[in-house]
This record gives C-alpha cells, structure tokens and sequence, in this order.
C-alpha cells in the first residue's frame, strides 16, 4: 500500500517535472535569443578582444564602454568561453542552444537533441585541441582549455602522437557523423577512370573474362539501383552498407523511389506520433491538474439540491408485495390439464406451478414418445375445460426443455409501481436508463436498460394498459435520473395523455426554441421537432468524432474527468428520451415526413443517447412498417384483437392471447418475455411531478437545435450564382424520382436537413419543383433528365 502511494507521488513529481506547452515556447525563445547573443559577442570578441581585456576588471564601471557588440556583458561571457574556454570552438555553444531553443519553441521531440549535444561538444573538444597547436602565437584560436590539453596529451605522446590521435578523432567524426565512406570515394575515383584505382568488381570481371565495357555497365547499374531513384549518372552513389555498430543505419531501400535518407518518412512519422502523445500527454496532464483543482465535472451541479422523488409519492394498490396463492385454484387447474391431455391420450410425467401475478405456468413433461405439435394443437381445448380466457401454450419452453401452459389466476395482482420501484433490482441496477418494467412470471421484478434496447415499441388495442406502460417507464426514469441526465421530448397527439408532465419542463423535457408548450400535440411541430433531433444526432456524433470516442456514455466519462474542453463546443451529453404516444396518428397525417426521420434516429441514434419510445393502439403494417420495424428490436405488445395485428408487432402470435390490464408480450430480439406491467395511476403520476416540478429548476426547458423547416423558406429569390454545390445533382435526384422532397436528397446525396431545405427552396426557385404542399411531397415540375437540361441551359445562356 505504502509502496503503491510512494509510486504514484513519484510519478507525480516526474509529471510535475515535464514543461507545460507554454513553457517551453517561452523557454525556447529565450534560448534562441541568447545563443544570437552569444554568437554576435563571440564573433565581435574575436576581433577586439584585446581593446575590451582591460573591462572586464572595471566591470561595474558605468562609464566604461566595451567595443564588444554586446558591451560588457559580450566581452565578460567571451572572456570566459573563448580565452579562458576554447577559443573559436565556442561557437558551437550557441549553435547547440539555438538547436535546442528551436526544438522546444517548435514542440518536437527533445529526445534527438541528446545525440546532437554529444557530437557538439566532440568537435568542441577536437577543434580546441587540434587549434591548441597554435595557442602560444594566437592563444584566441584554441583558447585556454585547448590549449592546456594539447600541452598535457604532448607531454605523453609527443607533438606527433597528438596529430596521429587527432587524425583518429577526425576519422571517428566523419565516419560517425558525417556518414563517409571511403568506399565512395574509392568508386567516385573509378568512374573517374582515375589508372591504377580500379575496384575489385572491375578486376573480378576482366578475371572471369567479361569485356570490360559490360563490367562498366554492370557497375553503373548497381549503382543506379543505389542512386535512390535520382536516376541520374551524376548522382552520388550512397553506399550500401550497415553500420558496423548499430546494423540500423544505412539499410539498402528496396524501392527505387524512395525517399533521400534525410527526408525519412519513417522519421517524420516518429516525430508526428511523439509530437501527438506529448499533446495527449499535456491534455492528460492538464485535465488530471484540472480534476486534482476543481473535483470532476458534476453535471448535477446546478441543481445540486434537486431531491428525488420518494416512494411515498406512490400507492401500493392494495398489493402487500406477495402474491396471495389459492391452493385450491393451483389443484383445480393442474386436474383439469392432466385430465383434459389424457383424454387426448397424452400422458403426463411431471407437472409443476410457477404462481406469478396475473398468470400461473404450469410446466409439464410429456410422457416419451409424445409429440409437442399435438399438445400445442390442444390450445382451444384446454382453454374449454380450465373456462378461461388468454391461455398460452409455450412449447417447448426455450432452454427448460419443458411445455409452459399459462393460466390466467381468477384473481390477479396488481403489481404496483412502489413495489417494482422500492425492488432491490432496481435500486441497485447499474444501468444507464433503467427501466422498471414489471414483474415477470415468476414475480420478479423485471428491470431493463433502455439505452440497451436502444428504442422501444409498444403496441396493444386501446385501453389495454399502454399509457400507464408509458407512465412506468417514464417513472422510473424519474425516479433513477437527475434532470442533468436525461431529458424527455414527449410528443401526446391525443392531447391529455401526458399533460401532466408539464409541470417538469424545465427540469426535465426538451423542446424547440422559441416554443411555448414542451408538450407537442401538434403534427408540423412533431417533423420540425423530430428534423431538429436528427441534428442534434449529428451534432452529437460531430463531438463524438472529435472527442475520439464511440458513444455517450464514454464522451460523458471523458467530459466529466475533464479532458474536453468546453470552449471547443464540448458539453455534457445528456439522455434525450423521444416519447411518442400516438403513432398511427401521426404517420397516417404525416406520412413519410415522420417516417423517415424517425428511421434515420433509430437507425443511428443508439450510440449517442437518443433513444426512441412509439406507442400505437392501431398495430397494423401501414402504421408499423417495415422501416420502423426493422429498427425496433425492442418491442412490447399489450393484448390486441387479432393474430395478424400480434405477428404485425412480434413477429409471432400470442398477444391476442393475454389478458389484458397490464399483460404483456416483451421481446428484445429473441425471446419473448410474459410480463404484468407495473401499475402507476394518474394521481401518482401528478404527484411525483408536482414534487419534482416544485423544486428549483433550470430557466428553461433543455433546448434542442432550430431546424429551418422547408416550408419557412419564403426567399426564393436565389440567384444562379447563390446555388448550392450540390444543386445540380439534387435536381438530376428529383427528376428520376420525380418526387419533390427534402428527405430525398438528404437521403440520396448525404446531405444535412439545413442544407437539403435549401437547396428544395433553390430548386423551387429554378421552377423545377413546385411550392410546399404540406405533409405531401412537392410537385416536380420538370418531366425529365433532358428537360432538366434544357432549363438549365437556357438559365446559363
Ligand atoms: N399494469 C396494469 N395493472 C392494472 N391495471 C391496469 C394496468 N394497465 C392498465 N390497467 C387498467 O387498464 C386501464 C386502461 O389503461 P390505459 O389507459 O393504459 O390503456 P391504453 O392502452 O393507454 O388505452 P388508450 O389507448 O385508450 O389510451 C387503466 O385505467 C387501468 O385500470
């Protein structure tokens, strides 16, 4: 443990150590700046150094006036690094600064300053040395250093032995350095013809007899290959060696066309990745310097004293939690399945009764032998002899290897609200938008997370328990979320159904700016209203995007741990639930319009938190269409009228078989879950939104973005010249379909709903589509692609 905090307060320190951005711009000017200084006063105290020496004794003297292009200041600094250091090799002092100054202010990598700073103060040393021979005549050139240590390696070595290990310095400099090879040199001198210097591939190729222009051939050849893609006979072979050292350097490229040694990509790349993980290593720096500051974000904040609302706002409807069991009733039942099947001589091996709150299963193991498609065929049968209505046969019962026969109790109980809600599961679900649905059939509670599922149907005959379905499901978000997290677009054309959530606009739903009512009733607002989500998706995934994240939930961490900034347009993200009460009556009205942007937000919506819940009382393919369908995996089916309108909103039949009140069909994509949704009545209802709607709130109702509808563009006085990008192929798109419609061209040219709008406005200014017809489809004014043509043409001409 002790280990562990001491490891994390030294890795601090090392993080603390690392200069800031800014920092090092500034400390990089600085050093570019000085070693301009430096270098003027080291190169103007070679020329007057002998008028300035008697300054700099006199240095406090303000009268005194040194020739130094930087006075005193230059003569005292090239005193001390040019006489008494090493003479005319200082100057690579401030070559090294100036290198180092630029690296920082420049932001690369400092790393590959290292090897620069050693190989300066090598040749540092060798010219003050090798420039020491002439210390006694010109004691400037080497200084006092050079000077002092070629006295020192003579006393050893002699004059000579000095020269011979300074020949050796040079060597090792150039070969290291510079990259020479005397090879080159060697081959330069044989391309020159230069007698007496052939080299060994030459004299190879005489020995074996090939003619001597061939062997020039072959040479040239191999050095093209060499050449690095200049192609060129001029060129300068580069020698194709490895470093004797390192095997790193110099690796023959494959390609003829590769870059010069120099202009690496490889070494560009490095520095860009190094230079992209100091810049994620600044920000993680900066946001955990933020984090240590100020906390993480709380999103909450604001309304930091929000209370949520307490069981008590709920009824237990009479329900003690339990179920009450009729033993009898259990008897009876189980007598008149075994009796019923063996008069169907069907035999039974086992029976058993699993008491849930509106319907007991009893799970039954033929005896061997029996067919399952013959105890399915009994249905009918069965529901004659029990005298009950909404039986269902689940055979075989997926993963139980058993029959499921499901009777409805004489008397069921109502599963509260409270009793869901105050549930364990519930309390402790670690979901991003639990959902406390109901209870299963084995009276569990069932929980599920709505940013799973990630959109929700609901369908069932009217009155059948949909809207307190809706009301359950709005409840629990409630009782879960703060107003931060998630916010409601709820959109009620019957007008009464969710009334009641007024009273929590402004903690609690979205709408569209400059609207009054939070609540949509009305069919234009609901496409304005669904166009403006559709832009707030993609203004969504445009954060996403530059967040590098791939969904909400991560964006929100990222957010909160304060890694995005604000000033960048990041914000907290959060959960826009669309609740549409009424479906069939508004795709009936609206069509296409609604249809197609609600596919679009089912479609794509899922990773970026908004998720879609469409109830309908009318579950018939014209409301529920294949486009909707296919992006409603979640579905929930209350009790309908007919087999066609169960297989219309579960693909399978079995809702014209409940009972109603609550009963229902939950699937998820596979199986199909019998659940008794929980019960909230209206008065509950009013109650938790008063308690919620009386605290404080946010000034207003979350605001979504505008969406300029098609019908507001009243302008249509474009002229050619104003004419989007796009406008030509967007009017080649509505030509071929001839069908006049904003949702097509975004759909066919990928374009943003704005833009789309604009360029309909534009086409109907060019006459080839005519004005806004309401929820239908403008008119195409232009028969087809010649015609189309022709107009545009004649416009030009
Ligand atoms: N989960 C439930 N438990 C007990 N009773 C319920 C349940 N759900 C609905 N009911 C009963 O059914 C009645 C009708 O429910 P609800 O208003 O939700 O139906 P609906 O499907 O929304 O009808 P409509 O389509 O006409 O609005 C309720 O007033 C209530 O008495």
């Amino acid at each position: 443990m002790a280990r562990k905090k001491r490891k994390t307060k030294s890795a601090k320190k090392k993080r603390s150590l690392r200069l800031s951005r800014q920092n090092k711009v500034i400390l990089g000017s600085l050093l570019v700046l000085l070693s301009i200084a430096l270098f003027f006063s080291f190169i103007s105290f070679y020329f007057n150094w002998q008028d300035d020496q008697s300054l700099l004794t006199e240095f406090a003297d303000r009268n005194k006036e040194a020739r130094n292009l930087l006075n005193k200041f230059g003569a005292a600094v090239s005193h001390f690094f040019m006489f008494k250091g090493f003479g005319l090799a200082s100057l690579v002092f401030p070559v090294l600064l100036c290198l180092t100054g630029l690296y920082m202010f420049l932001g690369i990598d400092l790393r590959g300053l290292l090897t620069k700073w050693i190989w300066g103060l090598v040749l540092l040393i060798w010219v003050s040395v090798s420039l020491g021979f002439l210390g006694a005549q010109q004691p400037l050139l080497g200084g006092q250093i050079g000077f002092e240590m070629n006295d020192f390696l003579q006393d050893y070595t002699g004059k000579i032995g000095v020269m011979l290990l300074l020949l050796f310095g040079l060597v090792v400099i150039l070969v290291r350095l510079f990259g020479f090879d005397p090879q080159a040199v060697g081959q330069a001198f044989s391309r020159l013809n230069v007698p007496g210097m052939s080299l060994s591939g030459n004299r190879k190729a005489s020995e074996t007899g090939a003619s001597q222009p061939d062997a020039t051939e072959a040479t040239a050849a191999a050095m093209d290959l060499t050449a690095e893609g200049e192609g060129s006979q001029e060129a300068e072979p580069e020698p194709v060696k490895p470093d004797p050292y390192t095997h790193k350097k110099d690796i023959p490229s494959l390609s003829g066309d590769s870059q010069p040694a120099d202009e690496d990509p490889g070494q560009e790349l490095e520095i860009e990745v190094a230079e992209q993980e100091e810049e994620t290593d600044e920000t993680d720096l900066r946001s955990s310097q933020l984090v240590s500051d100020f906390g993480e974000f709380d999103p909450t904040l604001e309304l930091s004293k929000y209370k949520f609302p307490h069981l008590d706002l709920l009824d237990t409807h009479g329900a003690s939690g339990g179920i009450t069991i009729n033993q009898e009733e259990l008897e009876e039942n189980k007598n008149k399945i075994v009796d019923t099947l063996r008069n169907y001589k069907i035999g039974i091996a086992q029976i058993k009764a699993t008491i849930g709150p509106t319907v007991t299963l009893y799970e039954i193991v033929p005896e061997a032998g029996i067919r399952i498609s013959r105890i399915k065929n009994l249905e009918d049968d069965i529901a004659l002899s029990l005298a009950a209505l909404g039986i269902r046969i689940i055979a075989p019962i997926p993963g139980k290897g058993t029959i499921g026969i499901e009777v409805p109790n004489k008397k069921p109980t109502t599963v509260s609200m409270r009793s869901v809600i105050a549930s364990k599961k519930f309390q402790n679900a670690e979901m991003q938008l639990p959902i406390a649905l109901g209870k299963s059939i084995s009276n569990e509670t069932f929980v599920v997370d709505l940013a799973k599922m990630p959109h929700l149907l609901m369908a069932g005959a009217t009155g059948q328990g949909k809207s307190v379905g809706l009301n359950a499901i709005l409840t629990s978000l409630l009782y879960k979320r703060h107003p931060a997290e998630v916010k409601f677009v709820l959109v009620d054309p019957k007008k009464v159904e969710l009334t009641l959530y007024n009273k929590i606009e402004r903690h609690f739903l979205a709408k569209l700016p400059d609207t009054e009512e939070a609540i949509i009733t009305d069919n234009t607002k609901v496409i304005h209203t669904l166009n403006s989500l559709c832009i707030e998706m993609d203004n969504r995934y445009e954060l996403l995007k530059a967040a590098l994240v791939r969904n909400i939930a991560e964006y929100n961490k990222k957010f909160k741990a304060r890694k995005l900034n604000p000033n960048e347009g990041h914000r907290y993200l959060p959960y826009i639930v669309l609740v549409i009460d009424e479906f069939a009556d508004l795709i009936m009205s609206a069509g296409k319009e609604v249809e197609t942007p609600i596919a679009r937000l089912a479609q794509l919506a899922r990773a970026i938190g908004i998720h879609l819940i469409i109830a309908t009382q009318r579950p018939s393919v014209n409301v529920i269409t294949g486009l909707i369908k296919a992006n409603f995996p979640a579905r929930i089916a209350f009790r309908v009228t007919s087999k066609i309108d169960s297989r219309t909103i579960l693909d399978t039949q079995g809702a014209d078989q409940l009972i109603g009140r609550g009963d229902m069909l939950f699937t998820q994509g596979n199986d199909t879950i019998r659940l008794q949704c929980a019960f909230v009545d209206t008065p509950e209802v009013a109650k938790i939104t008063e308690y919620i709607g009386s605290q404080r709130a946010y000034p207003d109702a979350h605001l979504l973005p505008e969406y300029v509808g098609e019908d507001s563009g009243t302008g249509l006085d474009y002229s050619i010249e104003e004419r989007d990008d796009m406008f030509r192929d967007a009017a080649e798109v509505i030509v071929t379909a001839q069908q006049g419609s904003a949702s097509l061209i975004q759909r066919k040219l990928k374009l943003g709903y704005n833009r789309a709008g604009r360029i309909i406005d534009q086409l109907e200014a060019a006459g080839i589509v005519g004005p806004f017809e309401g929820s239908k489809a403008r008119q195409v004014l232009v028969p087809d692609i010649a015609a189309l043509d022709q107009l545009l043409n004649n416009e030009t001409n």
